[in-house]
Parts: C-alpha cells; sequence; structure tokens
C-alpha cells in the first residue's frame, strides 16, 4: 500500500497534507513515512521467517537517526561503511552485536571503535585488511569476527557507477584468490571467520544475476567446505531495486525464496544489506517552483531545491518522477525542472508534462534513499529539513541547515 496518495486532489504522506508540511518547515524538504519503513522493513524479515536470517539495513540510503531508530526497534541489524554510521547507529539504538562492517578502506581507529563496541561481523574486502584486523584485534586482546566480501565478477546489469561486482570493480576480494584468503584467515590468532559476503550492485531489478552470485558463492562455500573451512552466515548484500517509473523489481518475498531455493539444506544464516529498498520509497523531496522560464520552444520550472539536495538525477541521470502536490487542472507543457545551483547539470527532471505555476509545490518521489545523505553545501547552499510522518503526526526529524553552521570551523587568516 503506498502511503503518499491524493485526496481531494492534495497529495499526502500517511494522513498528513504535504503541502501543510512545506508551509510548516518550508522548502526544499525531504519527507519520510514511518509506515513506510516499517513495512518495507518487515518485507524482508517476513520473507525469511522461517530460516535463520538478520535483516541489517544498508545506513548509508538514509542514516537519519529517526529513521534509524524506527528500524532499530523493530530488531534490525544495520550494515555500516564507516565509524560515523556505527556512532550514528548506536545513537539511535541500534545493537551492535547486529552490525556489519562493509567497505574497502576501513581504518585502524574504525576496526578499533568496532572491536570495542563488540560487532557482529567485519566485511573484510582485501587480503591487506585481515592482516591489519587481526593485528588491531590481537592488541586489543579481542577475537574479531570476520567474513570476507568475495567479488563473484557477475554483472549486475545496473547503471556502472552502482556496479560492484564485478572483477574490475575495486570491492571485494577476488573468486581466484578467495580461498587462499580465508584459509589465511582461519590461521590467523585474533580473527574468528563467521561468513562469506557479496554484494553485486545496487538498483538491480532482475533476480538472474542475484542468482548467479549465489551459485557461484555457494560453490566457494563447499570448497571451503571440502578444506575444512566451515563459515555460519552468508551475506547476500543488499541492491534489491525499487520502482522509479516502470521497472518491476522481484518483491523482497520473491527474492528471499529464489535464494533459499539455491541455499538447499546448507545450514547457513542468511544476512540481508537492504538500503534502497527500505528507504527509496518511503521519501519525498518537496521542492517549489520559483519561476517559469521559456527559452524559444523550451520551459524550463526553476525550483528552490537543487542537485545540492538531491544529487541522482545529475550524478546518474537517474529519472524520479515530480509530481505537484496539489495538481491543476488544464494544459500541460513538457518542463525541464532545474534548480538554482550554478551547474548544467542541476536537474531534478527533464521533459516533464506538468501544469506549473510560480508558487506550486512539487514532489520528487521515491527520494528516501540515497537523497539527503548525498546532499552537500555546493553554492552555499543549507542543507534540507527532514520530517516524519506517523499516521496524522509530523516530526522534524532534521533542522534545516543555518548558513552560520556552514561556517562553523573556517577561520580567517590572523
Ligand atoms: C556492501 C553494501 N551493502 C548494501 C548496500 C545497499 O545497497 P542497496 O541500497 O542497493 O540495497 C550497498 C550499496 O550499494 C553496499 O555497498
Ligand atoms: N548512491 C547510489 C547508490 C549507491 C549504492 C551504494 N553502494 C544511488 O543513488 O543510486
Amino acid at each position: 500500500m503506498d502511503h503518499f496518495l491524493y485526496q481531494d486532489n492534495a497529495l499526502f504522506a500517511e494522513d498528513v497534507r504535504v503541502s501543510e508540511l512545506a508551509r510548516k518547515y518550508g522548502t526544499p524538504l525531504y519527507v519520510y513515512s514511518r509506515a513506510t519503513l516499517e513495512r518495507h522493513w518487515h518485507a524482508f524479515d517476513r520473507a525469511v521467517a522461517a530460516h535463520p536470517h538478520l535483516v541489517c539495513y544498508a545506513v548509508k540510503a538514509n542514516s537519519n537517526l529517526a529513521v534509524l531508530n524506527v528500524l532499530a526497534r523493530l530488531g534490525s541489524g544495520f550494515d555500516i561503511v564507516s565509524g560515523g554510521e556505527l556512532a550514528r547507529v548506536i545513537q539511535a539504538g541500534g545493537s551492535p552485536d547486529k552490525i556489519v562492517f562493509s567497505g574497502v578502506g576501513k581504518t585502524v581507529a574504525e576496526m578499533e571503535q568496532a572491536l570495542e563496541l563488540g560487532i557482529y561481523c567485519f566485511n573484510v574486502e582485501s587480503a591487506a585488511e585481515l592482516e591489519l584486523l587481526n593485528e588491531v584485534a590481537g592488541r586489543l586482546g579481542k577475537l574479531a569476527p570476520v567474513s570476507l566480501r568475495v567479488n563473484p565478477d557477475v554483472d549486475a546489469g545496473t547503471h556502472p557507477y552502482i556496479s560492484t561486482g564485478l572483477k574490475e570493480n575495486k570491492f571485494g576480494i577476488g573468486m581466484d584468490e578467495a580461498e587462499t584468503v580465508f584459509a589465511r584467515a582461519q590461521q590467523l590468532p585474533h580473527l574468528q571467520v563467521k561468513g562469506v559476503d557479496c554484494h553485486i550492485g545496487s538498483q538491480l531489478t532482475e533476480l538472474q544475476p542475484f542468482l548467479d552470485a549465489m551459485d557461484r558463492m555457494l560453490a566457494l562455500v563447499d570448497r571451503l567446505a571440502s578444506r575444512g573451512i566451515s563459515v555460519e552466515h552468508f551475506d547476500v548484500g543488499g541492491g534489491l531495486g525499487v520502482p522509479y517509473d516502470a521497472e518491476t523489481p522481484p518483491q523482497p518475498d520473491v527474492y528471499a525464496a529464489a535464494l533459499l531455493a539455491r541455499l538447499g539444506d546448507r545450514k547457513l544464516k542468511l544476512i540481508f544489506e537492504p538500503g534502497r529498498a527500505i528507504a527509496a520509497n518511503a521519501g519525498l523531496f518537496v521542492t517549489q517552483v520559483l519561476y517559469l522560464k521559456d527559452n524559444g520552444d523550451k520551459h524550463f520550472a526553476i525550483v528552490d531545491g537543487a542537485m545540492n539536495d538531491l544529487i541522482r538525477p545529475a550524478l546518474y541521470s537517474a529519472w524520479q518522477n515530480i509530481i505537484p502536490l496539489e495538481p491543476r487542472v488544464g494544459m500541460t507543457r513538457a518542463f525541464d525542472i532545474v534548480g538554482p545551483v550554478c551547474e548544467t547539470g542541476d536537474f531534478l527532471g527533464k521533459d516533464r508534462q506538468l501544469n506549473l505555476e510560480a508558487g506550486d509545490l512539487l514532489a520528487v518521489r521515491s527520494s528516501g534513499a540515497y537523497g539527503f545523505v548525498m546532499s552537500s553545501n555546493y553554492n552555499t547552499r543549507p542543507r534540507a529539513a527532514e520530517v516524519m510522518v506517523d499516521g496524522d503526526q509530523d516530526y522534524l526529524v532534521r533542522e534545516r541547515e543555518k548558513l552560520a553552521q556552514l561556517w562553523q570551523g573556517e577561520r580567517l587568516l590572523p
């Protein structure tokens, strides 16, 4: 069920009129639906209810404390990629023993932080990282739980910038090296081998690449077993896509059933790291039309939200639906929806059939993942406020940045 629906020609987030939120908190503004976040998380959790599992929400998709807290209250685990994300999860009430730590460039300080907190597992991405983690754990008198992220060399069929499972990508340990690195991990005294891990990319809309990756990973698990190296869990990563437009990605239950069928009778706990599938369609980005402008036949709607707020269209030519909060009747025209930033690539959408006037409010849908988290202060623009709706209540979960915060920490020369 969609929690962003029109009632009497006005867009609602759950039971709250979105234009009311724009009036109350100003624009540009991110709006999240708690019910949607929860529904999406449960869809994963229920899909594998009968099998040992852990759903570790990928914090990078949306790391607002309120979002993390809503998921932590459901008992979610978390997939993190930095000490910053680790601190956020703890701040939001997440349990360290449900945290998996991914990422190709963990620093000593981050390893120490995670070992002290007692996280569930490190997803180690190189032989060099393995050696360093062993050293750091030894120094702290700890045993570091590890899973090796293996690069299965499959084509995820997604945008090249968000594809991670090919040999040419920087992620994970090559399949040809994997057994040697596992053998080494088992020898190292301050490590405990717990699992295997892969993550082949993001916004996957087909099952096949997941299954290809799983087949290769399970063949590895079997080869490891024959060498006396056993693992407890298989972390399948994240990457399940969402409908931005007409895509029809598999639903979590179909995806999980297919993975479970491949798993056969192997006694492996499954770990999932969904980010986008939980957060993307739980959020809107709300912006107001400042000016309309025609250059010949070309119509522009210049809005107060820009690429610094929502970079996906500029960065990946990503398409996200743009809808009016209160649609007008009458003729539509093809508009490019562009922001105030001084870059030609600063657009939120191109060639959108809309009927607009200055002052109108628009919602960019599917903005709950990789939206606010990728925002910047380019052009000295304060970052947007974030609001969470819960039924008929709304909560400001991040204040709009104030200008003085932007140069806090900067110094003049004497
Ligand atoms: C290791 C890892 N896990 C999980 C995710 C989450 O991916 P998604 O948001 O596509 O589910 C990512 C990002 O692609 C990632 O790099
Ligand atoms: N930021 C990307 C996804 C990257 C996934 C992170 N590993 C996007 O908006 O689609």
